[in-house]
């Protein structure tokens, strides 16, 4: 129905500014990527679904999102997967980690200043009509 693809196409375009705002944050640039095998041999062997900004981007341009939590569980992966695979206690570790939350919190709390409510619930209604 055309209401429902006006609320999706108004979706994306959230998810592509909140997206594209994360890339330009320099703190987030190693998840800008897809984690280069060459450079972390082992990492698909810990990681079972790797996750960054631009494949999100790339889920957002191929309609993959039709609500919001269906957007975060993908981009939570980007946070997990962090953390999971720099666990220890040396710096780098750390660092990883520390980028890995702020990450996260920036993006929740994007959402939650600048989605309206009502228009994440007619999102919903339309992922249960479907
Ligand atoms: C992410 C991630 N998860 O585990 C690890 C470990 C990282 C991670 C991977 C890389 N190197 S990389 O070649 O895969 C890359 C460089 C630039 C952008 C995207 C990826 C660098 C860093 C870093 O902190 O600079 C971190």
């Amino acid at each position: 129905e055309e209401q429902e693809e006006d609320v999706l196409r108004e979706l994306r375009l959230f998810l592509r500014n909140l997206t594209e705002r994360l890339m330009l944050d320099r703190r987030f640039k190693a998840f800008t990527k897809p984690v280069d095998i060459e450079e972390v041999p082992d990492y698909l062997i810990v990681i079972q679904k790797p996750m960054d900004l631009s494949t999100l981007l790339s889920n957002i341009d191929e309609h993959k999102y039709v609500t919001v939590n269906e957007f975060m569980s993908d981009a939570y992966l980007i946070w997990q997967n962090a953390l999971e695979y720099n666990p220890d206690r040396d710096p780098e570790d750390r660092h990883i980690r520390h980028r890995a939350c702020a990450l996260k919190d920036t993006m929740r709390t994007i959402i939650r200043h600048e989605l309206d409510k009502d228009f994440q619930r007619v999102c919903e209604e339309i992922r249960e009509s479907r």
